[in-house]
């Protein structure tokens, strides 16, 4: 099996994030949410934006793979999309830095530049892909890890409510890179089949440390039933 310097085993990442609009952002809500994690036998930690960065580092004994998502004009990528947030990720701490591999806005012919800066300064470089042909353009390009993050997000991939097995399942027979299954994985269940499907590590995000969302899902299953027996009892 495929392994990385990073991590001592085949495992599951924690996704600790929180944007500006939602209800857990700010302080040290993801650091609790990483420490939390670490408490259960998480393998490394998965993280956005300087401040969260830093504290979980400071925080949690685990590897932490760093993105800054910004929203640049007239653009679709937004996870590090530019060299000055690669820069910032680095400062910040991570091990690991990770990063739009699509082949959106020829990415693909620029983003070297971002990869061999993080390589230069000691750090890795997870690829968040979205097709099987995104994930072979990333490992030609040298990145450490590759993640099916992008897959049902870029207007060309699958776009399915599931997480992408096929993906994970053909990424993980023809790369000779650690494949990490990530996106819309919200059972222990999926967790399992993602690594059976040849996935070296698991990223959960949401269905851990997005209550809001995760709250959603129950009121989904629960609507029906609540909407047919409106006597209270
Ligand atoms: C598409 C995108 O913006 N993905 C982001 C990437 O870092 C995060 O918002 C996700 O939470 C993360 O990929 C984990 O996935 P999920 O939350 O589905 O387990």
């Amino acid at each position: 099996m495929l392994t990385s310097k990073w991590f001592e085993k085949r495992g599951l990442i924690v996704s600790c994030q929180a944007l500006p609009d939602e209800p857990l952002y700010s302080g040290d809500t993801m650091t609790k949410m990483a420490k939390a994690a670490e408490m259960a036998g998480a393998i490394g930690i998965r993280t956005n934006g300087e401040e969260d960065i830093r504290r979980i580092k400071q925080a949690v004994n685990l590897p932490v793979i760093g993105l800054i998502k910004r929203v640049i004009p007239d653009s679709a990528i937004f996870i590090t999309p530019t060299l000055e947030e690669v820069k910032a990720i680095i400062e910040a701490g991570a091990d690991i830095v990770a990063l739009d591999v699509t082949e959106r806005e020829n990415r693909l012919e620029q983003v070297n530049l971002l990869i061999d800066y993080a390589h230069e300064q000691g750090v890795g470089v997870m690829a968040d892909i979205s097709t099987l042909e995104e994930g072979l353009a990333a490992e030609r390009l040298g990145v450490d890890l590759i993640g099916t993050t992008l897959s049902g997000y870029t207007p060309y991939s699958p776009q399915q409510e599931k997480p992408d097995f096929l993906l994970i399942e053909r990424l993980s027979e023809l790369v000779k890179v650690p494949v990490v299954a990530e996106g819309r994985i919200w059972t222990p269940d999926e967790a399992a089949r993602a690594l059976e499907a040849g996935a070296t590590y698991v990223v959960v995000g949401s269905a851990i440390t997005r209550p809001q969302l995760i709250t959603q899902k129950y009121m989904q299953a629960l609507t029906k039933y609540s909407n047919r027996n409106t006597e209270i009892k």
